[in-house]
This record gives structure tokens, C-alpha cells and sequence, in this order.
């Protein structure tokens, strides 16, 4: 969506911003956490935000077949999105919380190790596949879910992320594996 169309969006991501509370020492010492939940537990942002981020999911322009959300503040976010999209949602869970056939990925966040999983029939080849969470920050997560759609044949069309954190540089590392993949981030710190 052009700028105009939206006039105050500008000031309206610097209030969602500003409501976002910074932890220090959150989960281990030395990581500032942002807390999100300081923010959706507002009716009115919470609206906000899943429409500014409907906004930018459409502005991606390719049809989306899969909101693909990550575990687990990116289920807070996914399936509005999807919905506004017309498209389905999938999980990728952390290790052991899914059913059936999966394939996995283990990667190192901000703050520790992890693995990711997802279900194999859960996107078809050639499926277009829109990945969305919260936040990025070293890149660890999204690059684990990126190997996930491309390993089960996915289209993937580009990532969506509510924050960036970008002194850690997670979507360099991201968009140097997957080229030319495009990013859409609402809030940077
Ligand atoms: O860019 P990175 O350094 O990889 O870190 C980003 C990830 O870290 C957080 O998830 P977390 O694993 O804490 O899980 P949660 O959503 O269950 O809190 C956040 O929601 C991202 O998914
Ligand atoms: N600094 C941070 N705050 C909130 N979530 C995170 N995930 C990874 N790093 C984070």
C-alpha cells in the first residue's frame, strides 16, 4: 500500500513501539527482551497491529496459499493474517509436539538451541508459502523454517516478521542462504 493511503501509519508503528516493554537479563543475562504481550493485551493495538500486518502481507503481491507461523508467539499472528489473506494456516512446532510423518531442523537462536519441526503433508510442492513471527533477531529461526518450506517443495514467496532486530543482523543472514527473498518487518529497534 502506497504511503498515502495511510497517512499515519508512521505514527501509529511508533506507538505500538513505544508500548512494546524491553526486559533486561530476560530469558539469560545479557539478552533485552521484547515483550509483545505488553502490547496485544490492549484491544485497540491489538487490532492495530494485525491490520498493519494485513497490510503488509498483501503488499507482498503473489497469491499465498500457506501462512506458514512459528512456534510460538508466531501463532499469535498467523492465522489473522491468514484468514485476511484467504490462504491456510501451518504450524512449525518445536521438537516432539507434532503428529504423524514430520521432518525436522535443528538452529541456534539469540538465547539458546532448538529444533523445528513440521508435519510433511501439511504444504504441497510448489505451494506458496508466506512464513510469519513475531521477531527476528539473529536470523537462527527464520533460517530453520526457511530449510523446512524448501525441503518439503514449498514456494516460498517471503517473510514477515511484527519486530527486527537489526544490530543482529538476522535478515542478512537469512537472505544470503535464500536469495532474493523478500522481507516485510512493521517495528525496528
Ligand atoms: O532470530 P532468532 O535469534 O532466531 O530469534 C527469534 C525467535 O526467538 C523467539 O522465539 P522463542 O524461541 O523464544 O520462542 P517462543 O515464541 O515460544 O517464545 C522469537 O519469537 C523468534 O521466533
Ligand atoms: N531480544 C529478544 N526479545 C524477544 N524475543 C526474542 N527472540 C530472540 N531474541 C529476542
Amino acid at each position: 500500500m502506497a504511503k498515502r493511503d495511510n497517512p499515519n501509519r508512521e505514527e501509529t508503528i511508533k506507538q505500538l513501539k513505544e508500548q512494546i516493554r524491553e526486559v533486561p537479563d530476560f530469558p539469560i543475562k545479557g539478552i533485552a527482551f521484547q515483550d509483545i504481550f505488553s502490547l496485544l493485551k490492549s484491544p485497540v493495538l491489538l487490532k492495530t497491529v494485525i491490520n498493519l500486518l494485513i497490510e503488509d502481507a498483501k503488499s507482498f503481491g503473489t497469491n499465498v496459499d500457506i501462512v506458514l507461523g512459528l512456534d510460538a508467539r508466531g501463532f499469535l499472528i498467523g492465522p489473522s493474517v491468514a484468514m485476511a489473506l484467504n490462504a491456510g494456516f501451518v504450524p512449525v512446532r518445536k521438537g516432539g509436539k507434532l503428529p504423524g510423518d514430520t521432518i525436522s531442523h535443528s538452529f541456534e537462536k539469540e538465547y539458546g538451541k532448538d529444533v523445528f519441526e513440521i508435519q510433511k503433508d501439511s504444504i504441497e510442492k510448489g505451494q506458496n508459502v508466506l512464513i510469519i513471527d513475531d521477531l527476528i533477531a539473529t536470523g537462527g529461526t527464520m533460517l530453520a523454517a526457511c530449510e523446512l518450506v524448501k525441503a518439503l517443495g514449498g514456494n516460498l514467496i517471503g517473510c514477515q516478521l511484527m519486530i527486527e532486530l537489526p544490530s543482529l543482523k538476522g535478515i542478512e543472514r537469512v537472505t544470503k542462504v535464500f536469495k532474493g527473498i523478500p522481507f516485510k518487518v512493521l517495528i525496528n529497534y
